[in-house]
């Protein structure tokens, strides 16, 4: 059978893929932490990485923190890491905006804080952050004032998320010169002891629904996120290592990338997913694959420490 294999990684095989590779492209949730607890021996192999001349980026769907903060929760769990390895979708939809849409005008955002300050530092103007609750009767809602500024819809995760976002976006992307941009589609974000919530996919495909209209996601598996980091760094796909718990996200984008790919199972999917898709004999589902398969990424501390 051609194509990946989900190979167990371990003993010599270890130290062959890490010597194959001079670049590794981590996911965050469910790999290298789960919530706010940093996943047994994860640091340290962030930290014998670039002890060994790798190179280490963080590429992240969650779009709840900008890359400073997300700097600030790596030095508290340990990890050593600088903003400039940073990719996360508050970050990369506010480039994506800029650098792909070249947007003109505000963004009506339903998402985080930190997505408002990411789009702030590139110049872009949004509003709808924080709550916003119904008032008044339906007719009202369907004739919510708009901003004329506003030429874009985005979509992240958004905790005081509610009806009337809905609503407004949806009255929004009645404008078809409206762009609709999502960060991510994940259906659930895992949490600490196996624990998980609903994920931003859950949102996104709210307003999908509203609106009748399908968003352009920016996060994995769309290979932006991976031009984002070619554009910083010069790194070659075939020696870069992409390292996820979710097939349909980061172990897509790394076959989109043409990137080699390790699912650690510390997160969402298991090695039955991916001999599910392996058996599929569908080359879409063929992609979801990975070459290669840990328990959690602690199982590279061994070739590391040798
Ligand atoms: O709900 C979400 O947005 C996702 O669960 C979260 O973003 C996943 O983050 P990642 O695993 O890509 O770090
Ligand atoms: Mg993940």
């Amino acid at each position: 059978m051609s194509g990946p294999q989900c190979t167990r990684l371990s003993g010599a095989l270890v130290k062959q893929v890490l010597d194959s590779v001079d670049s590794v492209l981590f996911d965050c949730d469910g790999v290298i932490w789960r919530g706010d607890q940093a996943v047994p021996g994860a640091p340290r192999v962030v930290t014998l990485l670039k002890e060994r001349g790798k190179r280490v980026f963080f590429v992240t769907n969650n779009s709840t923190k900008t890359r400073k903060m997300y700097v600030d929760k790596m030095s508290t769990l340990g990890f050593d890491a600088k903003e400039e390895e940073v990719f996360g979708t508050a970050y990369c939809s506010a480039m994506y905006l800029k650098t792909v849409c070249e947007l003109q005008g505000k963004v009506y955002l339903v998402g985080s804080d930190a997505m408002r300050q990411e789009l702030e530092a590139v110049g872009i103007r949004q509003t709808g952050v924080g709550p916003d609750h119904v008032a008044g009767k339906q007719n009202d809602w369907a004739n919510v004032a708009l901003d004329p500024d506003v030429k874009a819809v985005v979509v992240g995760f958004d905790e005081h998320f509610s009806y009337m976002k809905v609503n407004r976006a949806m009255q929004y992307l009645t404008q078809p010169e409206c762009l609709f941009v999502g960060t991510n589609r994940d259906s659930r974000l895992p949490l600490e002891g196996g624990k998980a919530v609903p994920g931003t996919g859950c949102l996104l495909q709210a307003v999908e629904t509203a609106a009748q209209r399908q968003a352009q996601t920016v996060g994995k598996p769309n290979r932006f996120m991976f031009d984002c980091v070619a554009s910083k760094f010069s790194v070659d796909p075939a020696r870069c290592l992409m390292v996820g718990d979710r097939l349909d996200t980061d172990i897509m984008l790394g076959s989109n990338c043409g990137l080699k790919t390790l699912l650690t199972l510390t997160g969402v999917s298991t090695v039955a997913d991916a001999e599910a898709h392996q058996k599929s004999g569908c080359a879409e589902r063929q992609k979801m694959v990975p070459d290669y398969y840990v328990e959690s990424i602690a199982d590279l501390l061994p070739a590391l420490q040798g």
